[in-house]
């Protein structure tokens, strides 16, 4: 069998022994734990995506914020561009930890956003596998979605002003526009070349970990969802706090249960994922290509978002709960 680099790790190659924590811990101890270049772009990877192999990794970084430690370590990797030849360095996170051991509701989303703030993150592409909710998505196609339904059931932290400082942001587009257009363009080209993409979509993010009932399944439908997860949510509420332009790439895995063939299975999710792993690949290559050209720069740092949580805080600055201005000025340093 003639091997080659893949994008899912353990469950595209399988029959290499799967790693274990311990030899993790060790691959990346003999990194570097620091980087000191800018890194505005993060990938953040879902389930079967869990490292970015085919890119270099050149340090990796353990980051303990005032919400707790990361899931995962964030990896950063040299991106070799093709338009420019010019190397981009983009973080990497994987969200389930680095062996799939974190179950959606335990997410540490504050952390993982924060952390990736703090070395200078201003634009996600955040990765999921998703259940279909309408027949025109089938598995192994990709949605680029533009709207969100909350169906999460409030156990998990979903903001960071609280405890004495409150702030409400706009969340009537949950996703960046400029950062989809892009991402819609890659994909587009990519088209022909066994890549399907759905332009737009509503994704239902539900609690889990159990997956939906054929009621509430049919229920989504009737709403107008388009595609369902358990990850969508607090991820691109925090990164809109954070003032990070944050754009999901969906792959579906399943019609889920409200369709005639069969119930949503584990097996069923990873297959999908296996199968189209490669167009997976070149998709994401192919969005920080475009990202890392000249005309994107200031979309990359999000200028368009810098400043915007200053106009959303309710509570005069000097009724601050002097706690949470702590945690706030790990935020945004210098900020308030
Ligand atoms: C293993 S199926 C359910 C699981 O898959 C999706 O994960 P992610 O969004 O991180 O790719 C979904 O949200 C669930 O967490
Ligand atoms: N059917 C489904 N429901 C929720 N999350 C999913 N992730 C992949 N398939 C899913």
């Amino acid at each position: 069998m003639r091997w080659s680099p893949s994008f899912f790790s353990s469950i595209s190659k399988p029959f290499r022994r799967i790693e274990s924590p311990k030899q993790y811990a060790r691959r990346m101890a003999a990194l570097p734990s620091t980087y000191d270049g800018p890194v505005p772009i993060a990938v953040i990877g879902g389930t079967g995506l869990r490292e970015l192999p085919g890119f270099t990794q050149v340090a990796s970084l353990s980051i303990n914020t005032p919400w707790g430690e990361t899931s995962s370590p964030i990896t950063i990797l040299h991106h070799q561009c093709k338009h420019n030849d010019k190397t981009v360095a983009v973080a990497f996170l994987s969200r389930h930890g680095a062996h799939h051991q974190i179950a959606p509701h335990e997410v540490p989303a504050r952390a993982n956003i924060a952390a990736l703030r703090s070395i200078g993150v201003r634009s996600i592409i955040a990765f999921s596998a998703v259940g279909s909710l309408q027949e025109a998505i089938k598995p192994r196609d990709f949605v680029i979605p533009d709207q969100i339904i909350d169906r999460t059931k409030g156990v998990r932290p979903w903001t960071y002003f609280e405890k004495g400082i409150v702030a409400h942001v706009p969340f009537g587009d949950p996703f960046d526009e400029g950062i989809a257009k892009v991402v819609r363009e890659c994909g587009h080209s990519l088209e022909g070349d066994g890549v399907v993409l759905h332009d737009r979509g509503t994704i239902v993010c539900m609690e889990g970990p159990q997956f939906s009932t054929r009621a509430e399944s049919n229920m989504y439908r009737a709403w107008g969802g388009s595609v369902i997860n358990m990850s969508v949510l607090p991820e691109a509420k925090l990164a809109r706090e954070a003032e990070i332009a944050y754009q999901m790439i969906c792959m579906s895995t399943d019609y889920d249960c409200w369709h005639d063939s069969a119930d949503v299975t584990v097996e069923m999710v990873m297959g999908h994922m296996k199968a189209n792993s490669e167009n997976a690949r070149r998709f994401v290559t192919a969005v920080l290509d475009a990202l890392a050209g000249e005309e994107h720069s200031e979309l990359i740092q999000a200028k368009h978002l810098a400043g915007s949580i200053k106009f959303g805080v309710t509570t005069p600055q000097p009724h601050w709960n002097a706690e949470a201005k702590e945690k706030l000025d790990w935020l945004f340093p210098g900020y308030f």
